[in-house]
């Protein structure tokens, strides 16, 4: 068996081997700031509280793509653009309509948002006028995606996207057939603020270095869409409210110390807890957690709330290892009657904010990205022929 365990290699040697490039340092940004130890977020100059008190999603996408506020002008330029993208070209909406109904809404968006590309112009990577277009108009196109899959999968027809109105209130709109109650677009709109931009994690690392290859930007979000499905990054809110569902399907049984103390003993995860970077509370779950508690009071789903805390406190005093946006977001989106298989598209329907953002940094200041790989297994063996084998 091959020796795969790189801790034990010697360093002397291998100066930089480090198994997930943990702490690796590959790209400068001014994007985002995280501070793991205090639990600090920045997004090009502002704090994740700051934000999330006083800003619209458009206003942080205008903020990432420009690294600056717009003024008042620009914001409506935006929200403009940003509405006359939505529709979707029809044969994406074919393809909507006749894949699988069983198909996971995750795979459904990366293959539509893969799919709009043979409707744009290519980019090149290099960050042209092109690129800011396309990042407006996959912004624009990912919550029309998500809402009609979820009603092509339930029977239900498709809703065409309204030419009014902010990306939180149009994808509620699309998705449920009618117009949500400023509550729940706010609640929505925060949740798309909380998720858009989170420096050199798993999904925009993806983009970064399909990017760099100066592959376009459909390209680069495809590969992102797909880091992010994965349970241990943006998959984690899906399992999360599976999780806590089970639990609830135990009625009065239900306890969710023991629960939680059996995965452990079992050395399984528990989804929505630990960080590569936070080792504290993460600063999103705070906001998370306040809208958790009242929307689950409000929706009569206490108990679900009550179990999240009881974890909570349970991996604290059991690891020491705190909850991640992940963990508090997963209630937020089944009290305003999300169905769990899609709140990882809805991070995906925000972070497209980020990704995109990074691949114009990325494409304005390029480097092929190429680490290496320690070969750990035998060299120049002898052939043996096919039959001798
Ligand atoms: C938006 C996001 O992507 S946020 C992250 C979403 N992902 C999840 O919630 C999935 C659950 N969490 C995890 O799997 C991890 O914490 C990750 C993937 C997020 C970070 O992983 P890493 O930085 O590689 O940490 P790693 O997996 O090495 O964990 C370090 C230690 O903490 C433990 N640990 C970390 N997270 C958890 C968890 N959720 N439950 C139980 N133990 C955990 C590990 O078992 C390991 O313990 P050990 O040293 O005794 O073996
Ligand atoms: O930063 C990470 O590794 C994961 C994360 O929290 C995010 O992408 O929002």
């Amino acid at each position: 068996m091959a020796q795969h365990n790189l801790e034990q290699i010697d360093k002397t040697e291998y100066p930089h081997i480090n198994k997930g490039l943990d702490g690796i340092v590959a790209f400068s940004t001014t994007k985002s700031f995280i501070d793991g130890k205090s639990g600090e977020l920045i997004y090009s100059g502002y704090n994740i509280d700051t934000l999330a008190e006083n800003a619209t999603f458009e206003e942080v996408c205008f903020l990432l793509w420009n690294d600056r506020l717009p003024n008042q002008q620009e914001l409506e330029n935006l929200k403009n653009e940003l509405i006359s993208q939505r529709e979707l070209p029809s044969p994406v909406l074919e393809y909507i309509k006749t894949t699988s109904k069983d198909a996971e809404p995750m795979a459904v968006l990366r293959s539509a948002v893969s799919m709009l590309a043979d409707f744009e112009k290519p980019d090149t990577g290099s960050g042209d006028e092109e690129s800011i277009h396309h990042a407006v108009s996959i912004t624009a196109q990912m919550p029309t995606i998500i809402a009609a899959f979820d009603r092509v999968r339930n029977g239900k027809d498709i809703i065409a996207p309204k030419k009014e109105g902010s990306t939180a209130f149009n994808f509620l709109y699309m998705l449920n057939g009618e117009e949500p109650g400023e509550a729940a677009e706010k609640t929505m709109d925060l949740c798309l603020i909380l998720h858009a931009e989170h420096g050199m994690n798993a999904s925009t690392f993806t983009a970064r270095t399909i990017c760099a290859t100066e592959s376009d930007m459909f390209s680069a979000i495809t590969g992102a869409i797909g880091a992010l499905k994965g349970p241990l990054h943006g998959g984690a809110n899906t399992a999360v409210m599976n999780m806590l569902l089970n639990l609830k399907e135990q009625g009065e049984k239900a306890d969710p110390v023991a629960f939680t103390k059996e995965k452990l003993s079992r050395r399984e995860k528990i989804m929505g807890f630990g960080h590569r970077v936070y080792k504290t509370f993460d600063p999103r779950a705070f906001h998370l957690r306040k809208m958790s508690k009242k929307l689950s009071e409000e929706t009569g789903q206490q108990k679900l709330y009550e179990w999240s805390e009881a974890m909570v406190k349970t991996m604290k005093e059991e690891k020491d290892i705190d909850p991640n946006v992940d963990f508090f977001s997963a209630t937020v989106y089944y009290s305003i009657g999300i169905k769990p298989d899609l709140y990882t598209c809805i991070f995906a329907m925000s972070r497209i904010s980020g990704w995109s953002a990074h691949y114009m940094e990325q494409a304005a200041n390029n480097r092929l990205v190429r680490p290496r790989a320690l070969y750990i297994a035998e060299k120049n063996l002898d052939w043996t022929p096919v039959e001798d084998r």
